[in-house]
């Protein structure tokens, strides 16, 4: 789409001629000034002090989160959907937003997760065979509190450069709020690092989903947070899919004598979800074959004995490239994490919890972060990026296939 005029005529500025900041140097300098569009006043505002002038997008009030980036250039619908987007404001990277609108069958969940959203230039218009909805006046459904009019490069690069941090727009009353006040409010806020978030994204109760393709047997899947797509892919796979609670206990998962584990995606610090790799180590013992993604990747690593940092600014995207290290074969893939296990990529570990022999599967080629775990002595593997791939391209499919063979074989022996 080109960019012209505003509905009222005005040009608008470029990113170009905004003070843009891309270092942290400056902490308490005003970055841009929106554009110089029209519209009600908002206001960004990080933790370092760096402020960001723009429009009221979506609900108007305050919103506080972890302030992220997301580099996918299609996708806003799945990501704002995205249950692990919860408790972070997001800004998507590409610059004009909303023009495909919202549709029903794009959801990922049955609402928006992120705690607040941050645009350059929405769409003034939707224009879409499948749109249902405008985003627009779904963020305004939801109660989620956007800005628009952001210089997103700089604030990129901001973020890049400084770490993600948290952050707080302010709209209607609140943006007159001074900025000492809007500040207090932004630090005030909770750290990303040590939440456990998985009470607010999980079912409260069991449900199941037939197994759509040929049947494989059943699988009991903890929801962290989890994706509709991934428990489509389950279900085409041959999975008898089980949902359960994330208040579930070992106990009760093995009563199920589920064929297979999978623990999902899901937002919070893996570091402060003890219970789940506990959950996780019991299966485990027990024999249950495993396969995590993402949040379950995390939770696989800790179950083995590894730890889990935080990256500065972390993963997401549609477009980052991992190595299958098995193959040789580059993926270009979805991901969406802040986290990530501290593993060595360059050799085999022994799980120092008695599971044996653990190899690094993939790697992220821009930063060489652990992106895949597989157990050599046990029935067990996970990535950390998104084979389910909504948003994003289909390169890791494939680890659906390799899970439900997994299960076939671990079936076939007895196990
Ligand atoms: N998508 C996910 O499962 C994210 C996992 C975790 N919350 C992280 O940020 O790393």
């Amino acid at each position: 789409m080109t960019e012209t005029t505003t509905p009222a005529g005005e040009p608008l500025g470029t990113p170009e001629t905004a003070a843009a900041p891309d270092t942290a140097a400056a902490p308490e300098a005003v970055a841009t000034t929106g554009f110089g569009l029209a519209g009600e006043p908002a206001v960004l505002v990080l933790e370092d002090g760096t402020r960001y002038e723009g429009r009221a997008y979506g609900a108007r009030g305050r919103t506080v989160g972890e302030a992220v980036f997301a580099t996918g250039m299609t996708g806003y619908q799945e990501t704002l959907t995205d249950p692990s987007y919860a408790g972070q404001i997001v800004m998507m990277t590409a610059p004009h937003i909303g023009n495909t609108g919202m549709n029903d069958d794009d959801e990922e969940s049955n609402r928006i997760w992120v705690a607040g959203f941050i645009v350059r230039d929405p769409s003034r218009v939707v224009s879409n065979f499948r749109a249902q909805r405008s985003l627009d006046d779904d963020l305004v459904a939801s109660g989620v509190v956007g800005i628009s009019g952001i210089d997103t490069r700089a604030l990129t690069r901001h973020l890049r450069s400084a770490g993600a941090m948290r952050a707080g727009i302010f709209s209607g009353d609140d943006a007159a709020l001074s900025s000492g006040e809007q500040l207090a409010v932004v630090q005030s806020g909770a750290q990303m690092a040590g939440q456990n978030l998985s009470g607010a994204v999980s079912t409260v109760e069991p449900y199941s989903l037939p197994a759509t393709g040929e049947r494989v047997g059943s699988v009991a899947v903890l929801d962290l947070g989890v994706k509709t797509s991934t428990l489509n892919y389950l279900a085409e796979r041959g999975f008898d899919v089980q949902v359960l609670p994330q208040t579930t206990t070992a106990d009760e998962v093995l009563a199920l004598r589920p064929d297979a584990l999978f623990f999902s995606n899901g937002p919070g610090d893996p570091a402060a979800s003890d219970q789940h790799v506990e959950i996780l180590r019991t299966a485990l013992r027990a024999g249950v074959p495993y396969f995590g993604i993402c949040f379950g990747n995390q939770l696989l690593g800790r179950a083995l004995g590894f730890g889990t940092y935080k990256l500065p600014f972390g993963h997401r995207g549609i477009n980052q490239p991992v190595l299958d290290r098995a193959t040789g074969r580059v993926e270009i893939t979805a991901h969406n994490h802040g986290f990530a296990v501290d593993a060595p990529t360059d050799r085999i570990s022994e799980s120092s919890e008695g599971f044996g022999r653990v190899e690094v599967s993939h790697v992220g080629l821009n930063d060489n972060v652990v992106e895949g775990l597989n157990c050599l002595d046990i029935r067990a593997f996970s990535v950390q990026y998104h084979p389910e791939s909504a948003a994003g391209p289909h390169d890791a499919n494939y680890l659906f296939d390799r899970f439900r063979d997994m299960v076939i074989a671990s079936k076939e022996n007895g196990n």
